[in-house]
């Protein structure tokens, strides 16, 4: 008895956790939803140029938060965003506004500005249909401008075109609106003047908002159909996602399915996010909203939901193909912590889009996960989102970029199954004598700089086998250069050599622009002549003897010396290009004790010998594990 008023108890709670946390919004009544009220929109920029603040001010305005101090990035929720001041994940708010006495629902998605991040941008514009087009009046148009220009002109959106900061005393909007119309051939007359901070012309860009983007347009009449724009996990909910609803209605308690699998679920969860959760009823075409079928109700970026009895036929509109810049493996601190950093990197992987994972195993670090990111600050705030959000602590090793080959006599190789295969880890390089050609990923790299640096950007670009493209004059101060460059040599460290020979002037940002062949090789490391897997890389014939002498003397600087002799050799293809070797050396942990306390001994034998448990042994050499990590970091 005792048993079944605790399962019926049990019950009761877990069914609590479903119930909707607040009341109904005043949108469940669908005709307040008029489509033509609706503006869908995003705010990009280079970073720094103020759209969070900006979004704050947009939030203040339609009543979400009250004016104050404490209302800094509202919409920059995550620890790591709060930390780095940066925006991390695109967000959406969905704001009222009445203006000429209508009501306007405000769909705003205030998105990330660095490059590593642009996928989230990528997405956020396929729900909009227009957006406002930051720029700092004192800094002016910088390289993550061009591109965001050009990701709304090829999205065919309504550019409002928006100088920020005109506060500070040295913002010169003139100069600005002098370098938008040089570019981009914006008339200097349709570009409005704020100050997100002071709050100074934002009712005017909200109104800009509502003239100039137009309503969705969507076939309120059609069945349901939601386009997913992101996700992220709920402990008690399951996959919450983010939609857009293309065509018709949807309500709560209504059977849906996805585009993916014909299973039947029912919606469970529907609501605006204000950004806080306001949960509806009843939402229609033109919307962007949370939905959510329960914790086996699943979802995933670019699938859609459809009303269950759709019928077929209607495309998918599948999500913009993500092309990952550089690959690192993730390994636990302790296989015992396997299943845990599992978890964690699944439910992080369900909001983070963008990265890649496969399965990979290391003989000195264990089991783990191969793991595909935009770039090296993606890399960056995903083991910090794992710790901070997932209290999962992982190791990382060094990054390395994607190379593609083309095999002679496919068939020869069990694990390519067509002619041609994407590298992602330098061990799977098939032997020379299968590969019929290399190529390696290139970007297009766009640099804003003051004129005077441009001699100090060409050598460094050029140093980094890099291909000039034709410049153009910002103004008669500034220019944009442009180069085709490897991304092997840009990923690393090129953005921070770039800030320092500028003077912190400079601003960098690149486009993909394919596979070209190119000249590699795949180098190994032998310690006392055994391979060491983890130290394989791929590497430009150019760069051969240099890399070469670098990692081996690296190497002689990081492993500790050992009671043996230690050779450390990079060979290319059998030849030894550099060597290095390490004195024999017995270590004693104890020397400095002079017999003294035999417990205070012991406790040192016993930490040096848990320091040996996180050693990889080869040929009896001890190297510590963080080698692996940190040698083939720059
Ligand atoms: N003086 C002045 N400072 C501003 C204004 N708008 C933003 N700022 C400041 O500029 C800095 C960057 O602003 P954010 O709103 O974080 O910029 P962001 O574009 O969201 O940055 P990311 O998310 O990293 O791309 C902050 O220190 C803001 O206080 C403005 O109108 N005037």
């Amino acid at each position: 008895m005792v048993r079944i008023i605790k399962e019926i108890k049990n019950l009761y709670i877990s069914n609590l956790r479903y119930l909707p946390r607040r009341s109904y919004s005043s949108h469940n009544d669908t005709k307040l939803i008029d489509v033509s009220k609706i503006r869908n929109f995003s705010i990009v920029a280079h970073v720094d140029h103020g759209k969070s603040t900006l979004a704050d001010r947009l939030l203040e305005i339609t009543g979400v938060i009250k004016p104050g101090n404490e209302n800094k990035q509202v919409l920059d929720k995550l620890q790591v965003e709060r930390e780095r001041g940066i925006t991390v994940k695109a967000v959406t708010a969905s704001l009222n506004y009445t203006y000429n006495n209508e009501q306007y629902l405000l769909n705003l998605i205030d998105t990330p500005g660095h490059v590593d991040f642009s996928n989230e941008v990528v997405r956020s514009v396929r729900a909009c249909q227009g957006v406002i087009f930051l720029v700092d009046a004192n800094e002016g148009i910088q390289a993550q401008t061009v591109a965001v220009h050009s990701l709304a002109k090829r999205n065919n959106l309504v550019i409002i075109p928006t100088l920020n900061k005109v506060d500070l005393p040295r913002a010169n909007p003139e100069n600005v609106k002098a370098q938008l119309k040089s570019l981009f051939h914006i008339e200097p007359d349709t570009v409005l003047s704020i100050s997100a901070k002071k709050g100074w012309g934002v009712p005017e860009l909200i109104e800009a908002v509502i003239s100039r983007i137009p309503a969705p347009t969507v076939e309120v009449n059609k069945p349901f159909r939601a386009s997913i724009i992101d996700t992220w996990h709920d402990k008690f909910r399951g996959i919450m996602c983010l939609a857009y609803i293309e065509s018709g209605s949807v309500e709560v308690g209504e059977n849906v399915r996805w585009r993916s699998d014909s299973k039947q679920h029912v919606l469970k969860y529907l609501a605006l996010l204000r950004p806080h959760e306001e949960p509806i009823k009843k939402a229609v075409a033109g919307q962007v909203v949370m939905v959510g079928c329960g914790p086996k109700g699943g979802g995933c970026v670019g699938d859609e939901l459809l009303s269950f009895e759709s019928a077929d036929g209607i495309k998918v509109a599948s999500a913009p193909a993500v092309k990952h810049m550089v690959y690192a493996g993730i390994f636990p601190s302790d296989q015992s912590q396997h299943t845990q950093l599992s978890d964690a990197i699944r439910k992080l992987a369900l909001n983070d889009s963008a990265v890649s994972v496969t399965v990979d195993s290391s003989p000195a670090l264990g089991q783990g996960w191969r793991v595909g990111f935009l770039g090296l600050l993606h890399l960056d705030v995903f083991t910090q989102r794992l710790l901070q959000e997932h209290k999962a602590e992982a190791i990382l090793t060094a990054p390395s970029v994607p190379y593609k080959i083309k095999v002679k006599g496919s068939k020869a190789i069990k694990q390519f199954k067509g002619e041609e295969a994407i590298i992602t880890n330098p061990l799977q390089l098939p032997d020379s004598q299968n590969i019929e050609e290399y190529y390696e990923p290139f970007v297009i790299g766009t640099i804003i700089t003051p004129v005077e640096y441009i001699g100090a950007v060409t050598t460094l670009c050029v140093d980094r086998r890099g291909t000039p493209l034709p410049s153009s004059a910002v103004d008669d101060k500034m220019t944009m250069m442009q180069f085709i460059l490897p991304l092997s040599e840009v990923v690393i460290d090129f953005h921070d050599t770039l800030k320092s020979l500028t003077s912190g002037f400079a601003s960098f940002d690149y486009q993909d622009h394919g596979f070209h062949p190119s000249s590699l090789v795949r180098m190994d490391v032998l310690i006392n002549g055994l391979l060491v897997e983890e130290l394989t890389t791929i590497v430009h014939t150019s760069r051969l003897e240099y890399n070469a002498r670098k990692l081996t003397t690296k190497l002689k600087e990081m492993i500790p010396r050992q009671m043996v002799q230690v050779a450390i050799q990079a060979v290319v293809g059998g030849k030894v290009l550099s060597r290095e070797t390490i004195k024999a050396y017995r270590k004693d942990v104890t020397a400095k004790l002079y017999g003294g306390d035999v417990t205070r001994r012991k406790k040192l034998l016993k930490q040096q010998s848990e320091g040996k448990k996180k050693m990889r042994s080869i040929a009896n050499i001890k190297i510590p594990r963080n080698t692996f990590i940190d040698v083939l970091k720059r």
